[in-house]
């Protein structure tokens, strides 16, 4: 496909996307439709989509519109592409670009930031000076991190056995255990090193979030709100303890035990009526669900479909997660409270709630994480029960 070409595949998902398709599901019903698209154009397809829709707000403004031809020649003056290059209306490229396409104009304010208007107060609130900043860090596509398996090598083992494949990457001063990708990210999941389970995909400040628990050998740990684990074998690569993982949606959990094989860890799967036999437990983890402002570099249509209703749950949702965690805890353990959310009232304000619900608990750490430090936004917090 040309370049034109493929901006104008854009432009139809992103339309679709605008109607309220997901655009996973839009770029998989394209790819069905278009099977002379080879590997390349897919990805150079999905990029263009996704950059568009961290930025959708501020290249609807560029571009005039906020239809998907609107965002696409935002997109273009925003990266100083001449539109007219990409716009030609020749062979499978976009119509010429004509007077109704208007000059676009600049972004100003919230607009410049991708920030929805009515979520602004919050976020301003919790990131303080650092707000734009973190706005702007939103608006670029997120690095690709791997963890290494310290089970099955060292750092220096994993840098060399990627670049064997092809892949350079650097260690990452946010986990001792973090690589960045710095090229050729797509070859990772068939390379050597990904399918001896050397190295694991997983964001640095999910990593730095593990690095915070202070795990110890012997210990029963359970993550909670396992989803596909990915936490559950970061703790699990740190110590030989005991490690239990839950989710109240168990299909989440599916793939679990071939990456806990794959990694050469122990993880045991508890359905939610096996908890009540399984506890106490000295670590319970709950990595809760949450607006996922976070990573909105990764998920940037979760940004724009947040709403106060469904803040407002999600809300509701972590304390009783919490509460439910928290009775599974043994006298003298810790309840880990995770989130990779960037907004107070999901974060520290929880945390607050919880020691106004709960007598005998301590606050004994919090964290902060915001993609200006590199990853993810994340917090995390360690109460610990009392004996
Ligand atoms: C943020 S995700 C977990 C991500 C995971 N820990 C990881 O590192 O890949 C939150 C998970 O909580 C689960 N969940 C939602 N409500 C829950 C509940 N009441 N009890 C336990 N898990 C719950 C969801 O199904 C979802 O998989």
């Amino acid at each position: 496909m040309t370049p034109a070409a493929r901006y104008a595949a854009a432009i139809d998902i992103l339309d679709k996307v605008l109607r309220g398709e997901a655009a996973e599901k839009a770029l998989t019903h394209w790819a069905r439709a278009n099977r002379f698209a080879g590997s390349g154009d897919r990805h150079a397809l999905r990029d263009i989509v996704f950059d568009v829709l961290r930025c959708k707000r501020s290249y609807g403004v560029r571009g005039g519109a906020k239809t998907g031809r609107g965002l696409v020649l935002g997109a273009l003056r925003a990266a100083g592409i001449a539109p007219d290059d990409v716009f030609t209306g020749q062979g499978y490229g976009p119509a010429a670009l004509t007077d109704a396409d208007g000059p676009g104009a600049q972004p100003e304010g919230l607009d410049a930031l991708d920030c929805p208007d009515w979520l602004a107060p919050a976020l301003l609130a919790s990131l303080g000076d650092n707000f734009p900043a973190v706005m702007q860090t939103l608006q670029s596509r997120a690095p690709v991190f791997l963890r290494v398996n310290l089970r099955k090598g060292d750092m220096a083992r994993a840098v060399a056995a990627l670049a064997l494949d092809g892949i350079e990457t650097q260690p990452n001063p946010l986990s001792p255990t973090a690589l960045e990708v710095l090229n050729n990210p797509r070859k990772v999941q068939t390379s050597n090193a990904y399918l001896d389970g050397l190295v694991e995909l997983q964001d640095a400040a999910s990593q730095a979030i593990v690095d915070e628990l202070s795990l110890r050998s012997g210990q029963r740990v359970l993550d909670f709100c396992a989803g596909g684990g990915g936490k559950s074998l970061a703790m699990a690569a740190q110590t030989s303890a005991q490690f239990f993982a839950h989710d109240i949606a168990p299909a989440r959990m599916k793939d679990l035990p071939a990456r806990a094989k794959r990694a050469g860890v122990q993880v045991t799967v508890l359905a939610s009526a096996a908890l009540a036999k399984a506890e106490p437990f000295d670590l319970v983890l709950a990595d809760a669900p949450c607006s996922g402002s976070g990573s909105w570099r990764r998920a940037p249509e979760a940004k724009w479909a947040l709403s106060q209703a469904r803040l407002t749950e999600l809300c509701a949702l972590q304390a009783q997660i919490m509460d439910n965690a928290a009775a599974l805890v043994a006298k003298g353990g810790t309840l880990a409270y995770a989130t990779c959310a960037l907004l107070k009232m999901e974060n520290q304000d929880q945390i607050t709630a919880f020691l106004g619900r709960h007598s005998g608990w301590t606050l004994k750490k919090a964290r902060v994480l915001t993609p200006l430090e590199g990853g993810d936004g994340f917090f995390i917090a360690c109460l610990k029960r009392k004996i």
